[in-house]
């Protein structure tokens, strides 16, 4: 058996209270063997976690990995101009090997903020799947079906692309991937999709994760369109079960917040693209406070524009408060929660929690940054003041992804140098 141990630090627990302790890690089975005092005198490999916490690795419920190549490509607008102007143009442009590139280039700044597992919607997902098998983090990963601006044969064709993708690839880079079917939303996939895809989706066993309620131009229509709210819709097209997650919930009311309770679906709330698209506050503490499963994501990089839960955290807490009107809401554990257990249940990952047994996906923060200094509250600290470039390591399925800051999984320089000049390709094709 080989072993890691992460000796000198302090660990951060499901209940969030921080203890001094040792972490021993089983790389064979990828498991953590043991937590507590002095641990690392037989280990294999030793990380120094000295004035650092060792948290759970973060979860990113919801992202856009290869939009990497966008960041900066448009800005200061609303989602439907920012899609339709900007981004769709761009992306009928992008071929796989940009798609490997920006994925690359986001999974690399990932893993440097300590994230060791996420959710993704996107095109040529078989090479996001290589991707995220060379990093070395766990996916949940899905082909993102679109019916407007096609004819019904062209829209099966896509949601059979997404089946496939689902049914090919769950299970793979070792079990680190996992899949789902991916509409990217009730206005933008055609009722005759749903109702021929979602059975075929649960017939696959896979969840099913969407963008819903995300901005008021796109509850409108749906309820003009079916006399119901979004997810009472969405409730009638078969989504919804136990295991389905959606993006944003920006736009929720009592009805449907009380529908995703009963069903157990969970929200990804993804405040950074929320403020900067100006989409909305989404009702995060009601949410909470309903039982709902919630967790965070970053989005895609072209709405956020990085790629960090520690700011999704601050976000949320920040924005929860005042959507709530209450200081009080949203507070400093709930939103570490969200980045770390929270995420990982509602995408149906196993990961969020720094336990014996539970998966060895774990990030380390230094603490020794004067904006980290004193040490009155580390969970406090965690929420509102840590940042990405504080991960000293990142470690996933037992094995070390980051080192002292050096990524050993992804030649940094090759990968930089590959995204750009894929970027600048992609936008001269765009502009041409
Ligand atoms: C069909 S693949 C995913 C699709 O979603 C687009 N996208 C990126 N950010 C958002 C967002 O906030 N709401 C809706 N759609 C978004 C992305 O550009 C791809 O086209
Ligand atoms: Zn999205």
């Amino acid at each position: 058996m080989s072993t890691l141990a992460l000796t000198g630090g302090r660990v951060l627990r499901p209940d969030l209270t921080v203890d001094r302790a040792d972490v021993l890690v089983d790389q064979e089975t990828g498991e953590i063997g043991a937590i507590g005092p002095d641990l690392g005198d037989d280990a294999d490999t030793v990380l120094d976690a000295t004035d650092a916490l060792v948290t759970p690795g973060f979860v990113n419920g919801h992202c856009h990995v290869a939009m990497t190549l966008l960041r900066g490509y448009a800005d200061d607008k609303p989602l439907d101009a920012w899609l339709s102007e900007d981004i769709w143009p761009a992306e009928a442009e992008l071929t796989p090997e940009a798609i490997e590139a920006g994925a690359e280039l986001g999974l690399l700044e990932m893993v440097r903020a300590g994230i060791t597992g996420f959710a993704d919607m996107y095109f040529e997902m078989d090479r996001v799947a290589d991707a995220v098998d060379r990093a070395g983090v766990r996916a949940r990963l899905g082909h993102g079906v679109i019916s407007v601006g096609k004819d019904h044969e062209d829209a099966r064709e896509d949601a059979e692309t997404g089946l496939e993708f689902a049914r090919a690839f769950d299970g793979a880079a070792d079990g680190r991937v996992r899949t789902a079917f991916m509409p990217h939303s009730l206005t933008t996939v055609s009722e005759a999709i749903y109702e021929e895809f979602v059975p075929k989706a649960r017939d696959a066993g896979v969840p099913i994760h969407l963008h819903a309620n995300e901005t008021n131009d796109e509850v409108t229509p749906i309820v003009e369109e079916h006399g119901v709210r979004p997810l009472e819709y969405a409730r009638e097209l078969g989504l919804l079960e136990p295991g389905d997650f959606l993006a944003h919930g920006v736009h929720v009311d009592e009805t449907e917040i009380s529908l995703l309770a009963e069903t157990g679906a969970g929200v990804i709330h993804c405040p950074a693209s929320n403020m900067k698209l100006a989409s909305g506050m989404a009702p995060v503490q009601a949410l909470l406070d309903a039982g709902v499963t919630v967790g965070l994501g970053t989005d895609g990089a072209a709405s956020n524009n990085d790629l960090s839960l520690l700011d999704e955290a601050r976000d949320a807490a920040m924005i929860g408060k005042l959507a709530a009107d209450d200081a009080a809401a949203v507070a400093a554990a709930d939103v570490v929660e969200m980045a770390t257990a929270g995420s990982a249940e509602a995408i149906g990952l196993p990961a969020g929690r720094l336990e014996t047994g539970a998966p060895a996906d774990l990030a380390v923060i230094d603490l020794s940054g004067p904006h980290l200094t004193p040490h009155h509250d580390l969970v406090s600290h965690l929420a509102y003041a840590a940042a990405a470039s504080d991960v000293r390591h990142t470690v996933c399925d037992g094995r070390v992804l980051m080192r002292d800051r050096d990524v050993r999984t992804l030649d940094a320089d090759r990968v930089r140098e590959r995204a750009a000049a894929e970027a600048a390709a992609l936008v001269e094709r765009a502009e041409s």
